[in-house]
């Protein structure tokens, strides 16, 4: 299915319009707590929405779990819902991750509307038919693809967002920067991540960032060979995101940027990428997500949690590296040894 993706500068009328073309005959629409607080009260009052059905699970990666999923389905059970209604997924990528599997498959399949509210599931998650939950501490461990109906991406919402979660849908960015080139680059890492955040700059950046991932997923849908760009960072930044859910959790843009220090460096080490580059990042991830808690005796499970990640065939650690800005190179495998290096790098912060 085509995934139509709706730029939106007049939220209640494109919303008011995607949910008249998307024939239904229940809507619900599923917040999470926080969401239902900020987001949801720009839009309950339009009248198509006047009989909506509000499903509300608990916040955060915690709650991106199979309970959640139960508590969809059984509220869209319980309120009678039928192979032709249709789930709103107002949230962060947990909510847009989590809402496009229960929809996806509740009687096998419903319609879904995604509003992404984060920085993140704008320039990311809502787009791209990735739907799915965490199980058993592993990341995205069950998951269809199914495109959502119709994505409306409106940064009004980032209004209130606080400046760690927009941060964190940032290192996406720089990711999708990574894979554009060098001006797409250089832009992100001009940007000035304190406030007063350029809001307007901003708006025009996710335009772009967006862009970047629709043009990769529309060549390759089901991550076969060029989709597995987008997981640039994410053989390690799951690792790390895993690991932080046993111990204090850590969102998941801040392990992403993690992930591209680590897999900017094994780039550097094995496939040529310039070192001046990789010192820029890494400053740059550096200044504006800190560092991770780990020791040298986190490896080995990172190691092990590595061994799951999907791009993995049978007992080998596939990674995405580059060989320049914009240059991908996809299905790489590193050594346990220099796995360990790639994280003393990131341990030493230079
Ligand atoms: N499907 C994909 O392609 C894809 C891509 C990237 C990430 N992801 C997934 O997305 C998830 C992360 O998404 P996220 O960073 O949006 O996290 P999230 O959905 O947990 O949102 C972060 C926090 O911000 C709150 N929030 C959301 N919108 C808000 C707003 N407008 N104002 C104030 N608070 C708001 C949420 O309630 C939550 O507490 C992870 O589970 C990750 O695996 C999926
Ligand atoms: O869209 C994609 O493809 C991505 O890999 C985007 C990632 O940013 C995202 O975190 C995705 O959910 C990771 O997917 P997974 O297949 O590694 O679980
Ligand atoms: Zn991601």
């Amino acid at each position: 299915m085509k995934q139509n993706i709706i730029i939106s500068h007049h939220l209640q009328t494109d919303l008011t319009k995607a949910i008249a073309d998307c024939q239904h005959d229940y809507l619900f629409v599923l917040t999470d707590s926080t969401t239902r607080e900020h987001c949801w009260t720009r839009i309950q009052n339009l009248e198509i929405l006047k009989e909506a059905q509000l499903i509300t699970i608990a916040p955060t990666d915690t709650h991106k779990d199979l309970r959640s999923v139960e508590q969809i389905w059984t509220a869209l059970q319980n309120n009678h819902a039928t192979r032709h209604s249709c789930l709103i997924n107002l949230g962060g990528g947990m909510v847009t991750d989590i809402g496009g599997f229960a929809a996806s498959t509740f009687k096998r399949g419903i319609s879904f509307i995604n509003i992404p509210t984060t920085l993140l599931a704008m320039v990311d998650a809502s787009v791209g038919g990735k739907t799915g939950f965490n199980f058993n501490g592993l990341k995205n461990e069950i998951g269809v693809f199914n495109d959502a109906n119709f994505v409306i991406l409106n940064t009004c919402f980032l209004q209130t967002l606080d400046l760690e979660n927009l941060r964190s849908g940032y290192a996406e960015m720089l990711k999708h920067g990574l894979l554009a080139n060098e001006n797409r680059f250089a832009q992100l890492l001009s940007f000035n991540l304190e406030h007063p955040i350029d809001y307007q700059l901003l708006q025009q950046m996710v335009e772009d960032s967006v862009k970047i991932k629709e043009d990769i997923v529309r060549q390759d849908p089901h991550e076969k060979g060029l989709r597995k760009a987008l997981n640039l960072g994410h053989t390690f930044g799951h690792a790390f995101e895993s690991w932080s859910l046993k111990h204090t959790p850590v969102l998941h843009g801040y392990t992403v940027a993690y992930g591209l220090t680590c897999e900017l460096y094994l780039s550097a080490l094995k496939s040529g990428f310039p070192t001046h580059k990789m010192h820029q990042l890494n400053q740059f991830i550096h200044e504006n997500y800190g560092t991770l808690p780990i020791t040298c005796h986190d490896y080995d499970a990172l190691i092990q949690l590595m061994k799951h990640d999907k791009k993995n065939v049978g007992d080998t650690i596939n990674f995405t590296l580059l060989e320049n800005i914009g240059k991908v190179k996809t299905d790489q495998t590193a050594t346990v040894e220099e796995i360990k290096e790639a994280l003393d790098f990131l341990r030493e912060g230079c």
